[in-house]
This record gives C-alpha cells, structure tokens and sequence, in this order.
C-alpha cells in the first residue's frame, strides 16, 4: 500500500497511516491463541468487573440487534446474548473471531453472526443495529472519526452508542503506580505468558496516546451523537462513553 503522507501513532512510534491497520492485525494475530487468559493475568481479572459494569449499562433487551465491534473473541458479545439480544461479533481480525467461534461452540452458545469488517468501513446497510458496543478496540482503529461515524451510520434513530475503553488515570498516586506496572510490568508478563513483548508494548502504549474523556467525548458529538456521557471507573484508569442518535 503507497504512503498517505497521514502519520498515526502505532503505540510507541509514528508511523504512515496506511501501514497501521496490518500492523495492529500482526499485534492481535500474535495475541489471538493467549489473549484471554492474558487479559485476566493482566488486569487480576478486573476486565471481567469492567464488562460486567458495561453491559450492565448497554441493558440488552430480548429482540435488540446489537453490533458489537472489535468484538475479538467474543467476551462482550457473550454477554448480551446471554440477555436474550441479538448479536453481531464484528473484528477486522479473522484469527480473534475463530478464537471466539471456537469458544462459543465449547460453551454451547448459538445464535451469533460473527462478521469481519473494518470499523472504518462496514458492509452493513443505514440504521439497522439498536445499539452499538465497542470495548477495548476503538484505540486501534487508524480513524476514529471515521470508526464513530460508521457507528453513527449503522444505528436506528433512537440507537445506543457504548465504549470500554482504558482512559486517563486522575487519581494522584494511583497514577505512579499504574504507569510502573504497565510500562515495566506488562510487557514482561506478555513475555512470560504469550512469549510476546512487543505486542504488549503496543497495547499499553497506544492507551497512553488515546484521547483524554472530554477529549474523546467531544469526538463521538462531533460524529452526530447527543446525550454524550462519560463514567470513568477507578479513577480513569477505564472509561464508559455513552451517546445517542436521536
Ligand atoms: C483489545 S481487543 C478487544 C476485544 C474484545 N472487545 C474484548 O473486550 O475482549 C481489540 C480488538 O480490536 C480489533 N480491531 C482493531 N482494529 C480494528 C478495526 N479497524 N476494525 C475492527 N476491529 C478492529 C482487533 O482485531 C481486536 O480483536
């Protein structure tokens, strides 16, 4: 692919925006096989609390088509069909969605479309999804304008917009230490575990570049959305950003 001139953050280095969405799709290849059992390991199962607390707030219903995007191995998906709605897993990575295949069979979970698309781009028709849900994934797509706007697209009118994404810690203390644990820690615990620094570097980096809550909220109202809201959960160190189409 030729160079755009646009340069992007890949976690730790500035790279063309046109190499960013292979690179990113190297990083969650290599992770696919461990990424679940390095999320727990990672974050001392919190991500569990975390998407408990999201889909809480999501409230699927029975009947609601729901758009999960970045869906990965399906942990968010999981859990709003297990509501009763209806659910899209959509992840431009095929080696994520056949993780989350497999584990929807072992577990006996039917019922879910599982999609790849590019959250830039999706193939999906206008106003067709009463709620979309993105968690952890919106920091990697290369534009996130274009990602909210393509959310803004696909949902009814009425439609929920929901993010988990990690977030700016404000807490004084918590800060420090957080920031020695992911910039020392975590890599190493990616070493240990999925044998794979680099890609941890990635992720913990590419959420130090990701736009503050006021910042971020600011940008799903500039794609359309009203009602914007923001909850930050342990002092920022995650962030639900909430929106409506009305
Ligand atoms: C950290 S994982 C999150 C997976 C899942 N939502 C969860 O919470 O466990 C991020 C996901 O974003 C996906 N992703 C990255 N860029 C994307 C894009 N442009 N469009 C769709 N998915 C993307 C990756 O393939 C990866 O599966």
């Amino acid at each position: 692919m030729s160079n755009t001139g646009e340069i992007v953050s890949f976690g730790y280095e500035d790279i063309d925006a046109s190499e960013k969405t292979e690179r990113v799709g190297e990083v969650f290849s290599n992770v696919a096989a461990k990424y679940d059992i390095m999320n727990d390991a990672m974050s001392a199962g919190m991500h569990r609390l975390w998407k408990n607390r999201f889909v809480n707030r999501v409230k699927p219903q029975p009947g609601e088509t729901i758009l999960d995007m970045a869906g990965g191995t399906g942990d968010i998906a999981f859990r709003m069909a297990a509501r009763g709605a209806s659910v899209t897993v959509s992840d431009i990575n095929q080696d994520m969605l056949d993780v989350g295949i497999e584990r929807a069979m072992e577990r006996g979970i039917d019922g879910l479309v599982w999609s790849r698309q590019n959250a830039e781009e999706l193939t999906f028709s206008s106003r067709i999804f009463d709620a979309y849900t993105i968690a952890f994934g919106i920091r990697n797509v290369t534009h996130i304008d274009r990602a909210l706007k393509e959310a803004y697209r696909v949902l009814k009118y009425g439609g929920r917009f929901y993010c988990l994404e990690f977030s700016t810690v404000e807490w004084p203390g918590f800060k420090e230490a957080y920031d020695l644990y992911s910039h020392k820690l975590v890599p190493q615990i990616g070493k240990a575990i999925a044998n794979d620094e680099e890609s941890y570097r990635y992720l913990i980096e590419s959420i130090r570049r990701f736009p503050d809550m006021p910042s971020f909220e600011r940008m799903i109202r500039e794609a359309g959305f009203e009602n914007t809201r923001v909850e930050p959960i342990m002092g920022g160190l995650v962030a639900i950003h909430s929106g409506w189409k009305v």
